[in-house]
């Protein structure tokens, strides 16, 4: 019998996302850096769910790469350090501070907060929801070192909470040009008026087809996932086993199930943030029943799965009887009919007798006051024909009286025996003898009964963050199953393979899709990719415009990403030896944005590609060279290919598309057993051409501008010109302007010349001015 259908189902009334899932408009990020000695230390807050992240002290190199791919990935609103900081990280801020795109605020405090001692005192003087507040600091001591080695340098100015590790062992290094040029996250302004204050949605992107996520934190892991791709097989092969169920036909059902449930978890570290205040909303406790709930759902259904995988062992073991007891607990104790109904905390009956018999008391009140108002009328002038006896908390039971028209001012509300209090709504209220009595014999019920409740209520609350750390391990747990159940169902939707991962230096993509091009074309034609020192780790595509090489290679890129993320690919097979690191020369961003000229930015690309490129990194290089004078543009290109495929074993996967066909006509190319040349095929039917965008070896011979042009709707005679000055140029036969004289023309102008030379009388010649004056403007003439 499943533990989850021993309580009692939530309803299913939906919950306002911000109440419970935290304030993603507001959500702000504090990244605090240090740098010291080619070491980086870094912490950051998350305001969203009060969480603090940090990373322990690492290496990283004088461009900090490491704290650039921190700062892609959090965008941080603001960002602390010390005033007395090493020259690379001022130059890093300096560089920060020139981009258009994004400026946090720069904060700069006094080197001494950024002492151990310092840092370790606020720490322990921080205030954390899932310790009891009783907790001495000597107590805390080694439950903080269960989570930080309190000797790494720590730098925060607001601690709250602490959380999770930020380690970034083994991550594949992307810049942000290439995830943006692959289209990995694409966020775009919400086209409606209505959802415009939150901000961006996610457009065509990687991201947007791979998640599936039913819960928020599951979104948000998969997007951590994006901007952690890793080489660290464990943890790969940890995600591709699960994967590997879910796509099964037979385990479909369960996948449905699960995402069922994990819809219904919300963020646990808000919730219990929102615990530890002083009154949780309804709709929070609302909230952790129906989170918890689910859980358990989740439990359930994964313990009836192989526990040989890892994950689903882990919940077995991790989704313990806390969560049962959590469940029950509430349950049984929150009436959250009536909580609905009053917008406060109200307990169960049979939970505290002493609040029942007080309930109870208050259940029968209305009936007992009528009786009392009924005897006050008897006693009261005629002109009143009806009367109330109503309570209000802390001032007690009064006696409500309608106002007479002849009742004008306070003097005029005076009544003998009784005792005017105030005036609301054309009703007069006032205490009586009765009253007296009643406030004396019944006290102050409600607030009785309030203040009763608050203590059970209390009591509740502690219980709950005293399995916070169980409740901590399922938003975790759920948040990986919730991603590797998305992977699942992408990989099923759209046909994807499981890559196979080694660390041996080759990458095979057979028969590869881009994933997301062919959701966008009803046919994609699928190509192949090998690339190991053996079989062409160099490979130069040649194509005509439009023939699909950008495509290629960003297909190529994509998949080894899904590959380092975990992901199934879109291919017939894969296998994919784990690259360090995918760097680009594509364009992705408008120069304006950046504030760089496109030459510029093309170089600023491929000078990181050059220089951080290792024999396991993937370049992918994308018409470089062409944003210049063609002659400058090639030798570059041609320089840097060369570079490469001079570095033997340490040359990187290099897929490099290029227009310049003199590149490889010239011969320009070192000779290199590295070296691949491709093109992708095209036809010509009839006088048009037609793409196949299959890659096939060889070099391209033209680039079919004509053909494209044509297709592309330049008039004829354009095109037709364009083909005639292309043709002068190959043979090196001159090139007249369009506006020249005709031949006729030229010929009068020729006989004319002649004729004015026969006629000079040459003892009379001035040879200077003769050819100043008539001989050069006539040439220029016929020029
Ligand atoms: N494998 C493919 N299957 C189907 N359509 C494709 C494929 N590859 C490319 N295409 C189509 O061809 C178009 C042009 O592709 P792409 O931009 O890669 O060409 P290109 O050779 O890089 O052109 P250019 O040199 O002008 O940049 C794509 O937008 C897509 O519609």
């Amino acid at each position: 019998m499943s533990e989850a259908s021993n309580l009692q189902e939530p309803e299913s009334r939906a919950l306002s996302i911000n109440e419970v899932e935290g304030d993603e408009g507001n959500r702000e990020i504090f990244l605090s850096v240090f740098v010291q000695q080619g070491q980086i230390g870094l912490s950051y807050y998350d305001s969203c769910d009060y969480t603090l992240h940090f990373m322990p002290d690492t290496v990283d190199n004088s461009d900090l790469h490491l704290l650039d791919r921190v700062i892609q990935e959090l965008s941080p609103n603001v960002l602390i350090t010390s005033a007395k900081q090493e020259q690379s990280l001022l130059d890093f801020i300096e560089k920060l501070e020139l981009n258009p795109e994004y400026k946090p605020e720069i904060v700069m405090f006094p080197n001494a907060n950024f002492g151990l001692e310092i840092s370790r005192q606020r720490l322990l003087s921080a205030q954390i929801p899932s310790l009891p507040p009783t907790i001495t600091e000597s107590e805390k001591i080694p439950y903080f070192s269960s989570c930080i080695p309190l000797d790494s340098v720590l730098m925060r100015e607001r601690i709250k909470l602490i959380c999770s590790l930020f380690c970034r062992k083994d991550v594949v290094y992307i810049d942000r040009d290439t995830y943006s040029a692959l289209q990995i996250f694409k966020s775009e302004l919400h086209p409606s008026v209505f959802k415009l204050q939150f901000g961006e949605k996610e457009g065509l992107s990687l991201y947007a087809v791979l998640n599936r996520c039913r819960s928020k934190l599951g979104s948000l892991l998969l997007r951590q996932w994006f901007h952690r791709p890793t080489r660290d097989l464990n943890i790969l092969k940890r995600r591709q086993e699960v994967i590997r169920f879910f796509t099964s036909p037979r385990n479909f059902a369960d996948l449905n199930t699960l995402q069922s449930s994990l819809r219904n978890i919300k963020n646990i570290s808000t919730l219990l943030h929102k615990m530890s205040l002083a009154n949780p909303k309804v709709v929070v406790w609302q909230s952790l029943y129906k989170t918890v709930y689910n859980a358990l759902c989740v439990r359930d259904i994964i313990r009836s799965m192989p526990q040989s995988i890892q994950l689903f062992s882990e919940i077995s073991q991790n989704f313990t009887d806390d969560l049962f007891c959590i469940a029950t607990y509430i349950s049984k104790v929150v009436d959250f009919e009536a909580s609905v109904a009053e917008n406060r905390f109200t307990v169960r009956p049979n939970v505290d007798p002493v609040i029942d018999e007080k309930k109870r008391k208050m259940m029968g009140l209305p009936d007992f006051l009528t009786d009392v108002a009924r005897a006050e009328l008897e006693n009261l002038d005629p002109r009143f024909s009806t009367c109330s006896i109503i309570y209000i908390p802390l001032i007690g039971f009064l006696l409500s009286l309608p106002r007479l028209p002849t009742m004008l001012d306070k003097q005029s509300f005076e009544i003998e025996g009784l005792n005017f209090m105030f005036l609301s709504k054309d009703q007069l209220h006032y205490r009586s003898s009765r009253t007296k009595e009643l406030d004396s014999m019944l006290g102050d019920l409600h607030c009785d009964t309030l203040d009763l409740e608050m203590v059970v209520m209390r009591k509740l609350q502690a219980s709950v963050l005293q399995r916070s750390d169980c409740l901590y391990r399922v938003m975790s747990l759920c948040a990986e199953l919730d991603c590797l159940i998305a992977l699942a169902q992408a990989s099923l939707d759209h046909s994807y393979c499981c890559p196979t991962l080694t660390s041996n230096h080759r990458l095979a993509l057979i028969e590869s899709r881009h994933p997301l091009l062919e959701l966008c074309t009803p046919v994609f034609v699928s190509n192949t990719y090998i690339s190991s020192e053996t079989e062409g780790k160099v490979k130069v595509i040649t194509g005509p415009n439009s023939s699909g090489k950008s495509i290629y290679l960003k297909q190529v890129g994509l998949i080894v990403f899904m590959a380092l993320i975990g992901s199934d690919v879109p291919a017939k097979e894969a296998e994919i030896g784990l690259v360090d690191g995918i760097f680009s020369r594509m364009h992705s961003r408008e120069s304006v944005s950046v504030g760089l000229s496109t030459f510029m930015l093309d170089l600023n690309q491929m000078t990181g590609s050059l220089n951080h490129s290792t024999g396991d990194s993937l370049v992918l290089v994308d018409e470089f060279g062409k944003g210049t004078n063609t002659v400058d543009g090639l030798a570059l290109l041609t320089a840097s290919l060369n570079n490469w495929m001079h570095r033997g074993p340490q040359c990187p996967y290099l897929l490099m598309s290029t227009s310049f066909h003199s590149l490889i006509q010239l011969g320009l190319i070192s000779d290199s057993p590295l070296l691949d040349l491709l093109t992708l095929e095209t036809a010509i039917e009839g006088e048009e051409l037609v793409f196949l965008y299959q890659v096939k070896n060889g070099v391209c011979q033209s680039s079919c501008a004509a053909n494209i042009a044509t297709l592309a709707g330049i008039p004829d005679d354009l095109v037709k010109r364009g083909v005639e000055v292309s043709e002068l140029y190959r043979t090196g036969r001159i090139i007249r302007k369009m506006d020249s004289p005709s031949s006729d023309e030229q010929y009068n102008r020729c006989v004319e010349v002649v004729e004015k030379f026969l006629s000079i009388d040459l003892d009379e010649l001035d040879p200077d001015s003769y050819l100043k004056d008539e001989v050069l403007p006539t040439l220029e003439e016929m020029l």
